[in-house]
Formats: structure tokens, C-alpha cells, sequence
């Protein structure tokens, strides 16, 4: 271990994101905290509308017109909820890096793709043409683009999918970053392809000493490549910890939800050939409950969870206690543990990889 390994890179205390909706204001994510050292990664899962993206764009400073952080985003001792649109360009592309599902929508395509990671190295680190153009190379050679001097030359539209991705990797790692986030970054690839890029982006994250955030709607991508998971819903963290004591024991509703409605893994475990979904959907922002934003789809709702805020629940190899880092935020903790879905919260027991999933299938 080296010094300053210990030294948060990123820490998030009660992140509050709250949006302009014809319906007023509403908050798209609530009250999120997490911290993530060197090389530690971290997965945030959920269903569509969850949360996700608007936790990802808070972090690089890119949230929509009119819209309001409150808490607070520290990297490497900077809040960048309250940096000025100066310091965030400084940072955005340099210190913290992101790569999006569509490698289209993020590259620029009437530009040639060495231009295009050239970019940020003359922006952000001074190089001239030269140097940043020798230095593309070698990225888009790392991240597997072959024969990357000629290919260099090449337009976005003249790659597969996969390549786009292994460009917009290369872009997002030009300046080494801190902290990479990848919001769904494999979820517009074929099975197998999916399986090189998360190789790559974890080869990547071990060889350069960053922390990762990982977003995804598939369980078992997350299960895959992170240590630490947040599961959340309605812009709430409803259930996190360590990924192998929160997988092992999935404890909140909606996280038992989620599992069940695996397209393979939950008809296993539901002993049917009928895939398990989750009945209702996720409501409207400016519908979302006081208390848990679950609660007019879960099945062992009390009143309370409508209108009273969720307590902490400590966990450890499903009893209530301390010990692991396994927390869910529900009110119905004990109840939970006896299982919601028709079944007992039994996790995966390691079988949840991303091989054993059917990739590109959502969770509901
Ligand atoms: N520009 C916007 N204005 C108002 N509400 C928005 C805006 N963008 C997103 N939302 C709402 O914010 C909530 C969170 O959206 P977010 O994109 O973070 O979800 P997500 O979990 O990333 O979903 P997905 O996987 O579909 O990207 C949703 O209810 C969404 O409808």
C-alpha cells in the first residue's frame, strides 16, 4: 500500500439533486453518501428512473438547467458542489473521467478519433499536437484499438460499437483520472464484447490506482467487477455494503425485487419458467413518497413507510447487527429478512456474474 491509499478520493455526504418538473421541484436524488479510496469500485444498480445518471452528472458537474445540488461532492478535498463552472472544466475530463452507454452521442463524428483523445491532453495538460497525437496512440493501442497509429486516422462511424467504446476509454483515461465513472457503459454491446470492455475497464482501474463508479441496470455486471454496491431507488440508496455480504443477502424489497426479475437467475431460483417482475412502476418524481419512494409497489408495506423516512438497518449475514457494512434503509427490516418476493432472500452465492445473466435484458 502506498501513502495517501487511505485518503478519500472521492467522498459524497447527503447528496440532494432536486429538479425543475412541470410539477414543481422534485428531488431526483436524496440524501446519498459514499466514499471511495484508490483503486476501490463502487457499483450503483437500479431500474430505469432510479437515479443513476442524475447521481453520475452531479459528480462531473453536468446536471440540467435549473437544477439544485445540496450536500456535498468532495474530490480529492475539492467541493465540487460549490466549485465555480471554471474549476469543474478544469476537473471534468482531467481529474474525474466518464464514459457514457452510446459511444456515439459522446464522440464527435466528423472528427478523426486520435483528434478527438489528442483533445483533452493539449486542454488539460499543455501538449502540443505532437506530443498529444503520440500520446493518443499509445492509449488507443492500451485499450485495444489495433493498429492504433493508422486507425488513429480513423472516423467514429468507420468502428464497431465495441471500438467507439474502446475510444471513449481511451478519451475518459487521457489525463488519468482520479475517479472513472462509467455510466452503463456496456449495455449497447453484445455479450461477448460486454465482457472485453469490462475486462479492460478493470484491467485500467488496477493498473492506474483509480476508483471506479460503475452504473448499471444489470446485477450481474455489477457483481462481476465491483467491491462496494449501492442499490438505489426513487433516488435513495435502499440498500448497500460490501458486494459480497449485500449479494449473499439481499434484504430490502426492491433490492429482493430486482434479483427475482433476473431473466435467468430468478426463474432458477423461483423454481418457474415465468420471470418474476416487480408489479407497479417507479413513480413520477413529483410522486415520490415522503418517507420510502417504494412503498405503493412493496408488497410488506406498513403506513408508515409512505410518509415516515426509512431508518438504517445494520446487517450482518442476514440478523440485525453490525459488523459487515451491509446496510438496508427500510422500515420492514426483520419482515424482509423472511423474504418478499415468494421466496426467502437468499442471494447468489457467487453463481451472480455477469455470464450467468442474459445480457441486455432490463430487470423489469
Ligand atoms: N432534465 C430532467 N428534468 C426533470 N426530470 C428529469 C430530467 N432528467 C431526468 N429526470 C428524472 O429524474 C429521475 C432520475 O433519472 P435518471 O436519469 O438519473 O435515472 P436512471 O436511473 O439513470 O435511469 P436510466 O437507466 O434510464 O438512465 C427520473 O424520474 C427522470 O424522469
Amino acid at each position: 500500500m502506498n501513502a495517501g491509499d487511505d485518503i478519500p478520493l472521492l467522498e459524497v455526504a447527503d447528496l440532494t439533486v432536486t429538479l425543475r418538473t412541470p410539477r414543481g421541484p422534485a428531488a431526483a436524488v436524496r440524501g446519498l453518501d459514499f466514499t471511495l479510496r484508490r483503486g476501490e469500485k463502487l457499483g450503483i444498480v437500479g431500474e430505469s428512473g432510479c437515479g443513476k445518471s442524475m447521481t453520475a452528472l452531479a459528480l462531473m458537474g453536468l446536471l440540467p438547467d435549473g437544477a439544485r445540488i445540496d450536500g456535498r461532492i468532495a474530490l480529492e478535498g475539492l467541493d465540487l458542489a460549490r466549485a465555480p463552472e471554471a474549476a469543474l472544466c478544469r476537473i471534468r475530463g482531467n481529474r474525474i473521467g466518464m464514459i457514457f452507454q452510446e459511444p456515439m452521442t459522446s464522440l464527435n463524428p466528423l472528427h478523426r478519433i486520435g483528434r478527438q483523445v489528442a483533445e483533452p491532453l493539449r486542454l488539460h495538460r499543455g501538449m502540443d499536437a505532437r506530443a498529444a497525437r503520440a500520446r493518443a496512440v499509445e492509449l488507443l493501442d492500451r485499450v485495444g484499438i489495433p493498429d492504433a497509429r493508422r486507425r488513429a486516422d480513423a472516423y467514429p462511424h468507420e468502428l464497431s460499437g465495441g471500438q467507439r467504446q474502446r475510444v471513449m476509454i481511451a478519451l475518459a483515461l487521457a489525463c488519468d483520472p482520479a475517479v472513472l465513472i462509467a455510466d452503463e457503459p456496456t449495455t449497447a454491446l453484445d455479450v461477448t464484447i460486454q465482457g472485453q470492455i469490462l475486462d479492460l475497464i478493470e484491467d485500467l482501474v488496477a493498473e492506474r490506482g483509480m476508483a471506479l463508479v460503475l452504473i448499471s441496470h444489470d446485477l450481474g455486471v455489477i457483481g462481476e467487477v465491483v467491491d462496494k454496491v449501492m442499490v438505489m431507488y426513487g433516488g435513495m440508496a435502499v440498500e448497500r455494503g460490501p458486494v459480497d455480504a449485500v449479494f449473499d443477502r439481499l434484504t430490502h424489497p426492491y433490492a429482493q425485487g430486482l434479483f427475482a426479475a433476473l431473466p435467468q437467475l430468478g426463474r432458477a431460483l423461483a423454481g418457474t419458467d415465468r420471470l418474476q417482475t416487480i408489479p407497479g412502476r417507479v413513480p413520477e418524481l413529483a410522486d415520490m413518497p415522503a418517507g420510502c419512494p417504494f412503498t405503493p409497489r412493496c408488497p410488506i408495506a406498513e403506513d408508515r413507510c409512505a410518509t415516515v423516512p426509512p431508518p438504517v438497518v445494520a446487517l450482518d449475514g442476514g440478523a440485525v447487527t453490525a459488523g459487515s457494512g451491509h446496510e438496508a434503509v427500510c422500515h420492514r427490516v426483520p419482515k424482509a429478512l423472511e423474504g418478499v418476493f415468494g421466496r426467502p432472500p437468499v442471494g447468489s452465492d457467487g453463481d451472480l456474474d455477469r455470464r450467468a445473466v442474459t445480457a441486455g435484458e432490463g430487470p423489469t
